[in-house]
């Protein structure tokens, strides 16, 4: 498992581009044999991802020190690739593209099915939560945005206060309008979280532009499809699509409260 540090905001100011990936950008994020998991400081969570082509089992990596992965952790799985299920203790279930299952801490036995491509996102938990599928189809939209912003689009909230229930996770998807490429602008931060966001549904040869940083000193990422973005709390979270997409939000931290934010006005974003 690969481990990042936090960063200092002001670390920012010296990063080149490859420095940027290295801290922020999490790419590789699907392969067959086995998970990808990328432990990250900020907030401790951790971030991977699998793509089965047999059945995978999802183990501890030794820098957890558990006897299992969900042993004082929780996690949050979306299924961007073709249906499959997800197998937590002998029972099966069936995800479909942008399902998303929550699994509770004390789960012993995780196991991917193939077909699926599964991103993981996960917190400690000091409680144990039912786990729980939520499908996309279920869920409730909350449309935003405008054609006339380029930012139409709808947010789905799977794990969050008034739904699937968690300890510290709270994770939704978020799909744009053919035509639309803005997320998330105008931007904030919360200073109470570090949010994660898994871009997919994104045509291989296009990208989004990621932006990053202190709303005061901005800095961009280019991202691929199926590419996840680690941001601090201090760090503004948005960007936009040279081609419509979708994209895994996810955070954890201080508070659950989605409306927790601090909002940056667009003209002080330098
Ligand atoms: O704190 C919340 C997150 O940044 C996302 O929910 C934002 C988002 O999905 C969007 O505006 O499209
Ligand atoms: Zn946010």
């Amino acid at each position: 498992m690969e481990i990042r540090h936090a960063t200092h905001p002001s670390q920012v100011s010296g990063f080149g581009t490859a420095d940027l990936r290295g801290h922020y950008l999490v790419e590789d994020l699907f392969p067959a044999e086995r998970p990808r998991l990328v432990y990250s400081h900020q907030d401790r969570t951790v971030v991977g991802g699998v793509a089965p082509s047999s059945p995978v089992r999802l183990e501890s990596p030794d820098p957890l020190r558990s006897a299992y992965f969900c042993e004082r952790r929780e996690l949050g799985v979306v299924n961007v690739g073709s249906p499959a299920p997800v197998t937590v203790d002998g029972t099966a279930y069936d995800l479909a593209h942008g399902d998303c299952l929550y699994v509770g801490r004390g789960a012993e036995d995780v196991v991917f099915g193939p077909g699926g491509a599964f991103y993981l996102i996960s917190a400690p938990a000091h409680a144990t939560y039912p786990t729980t599928l939520s499908r996309l189809a279920d869920v409730t939209g909350n449309r935003l945005g405008g054609a006339e912003g380029s930012n139409d689009r709808t947010i789905y909230k799977h794990i969050h206060a008034d739904g699937v229930l968690s300890c510290q996770l709270v994770l939704g998807v978020t799909v744009l309008e053919p035509g639309s490429m803005w997320n998330t602008m105008p931007c904030h931060t919360h200073d109470r979280r570090t949010e994660v966001y898994l871009y997919f549904d994104l045509p291989e040869d296009h990208r989004v532009v990621h932006l990053m940083g202190r709303p005061d000193e901005t800095r961009n990422l280019i991202v691929s499809d199926r590419q996840a973005v680690i941001s601090p709390s201090w760090s503004v979270h948005c960007g936009f699509g040279t081609a419509s997409y979708a994209f895994v939000w996810a955070m954890a931290g201080e508070n659950q409260a989605f409306d927790d934010m601090d909002h940056v006005a667009i003209p002080s974003l330098r």
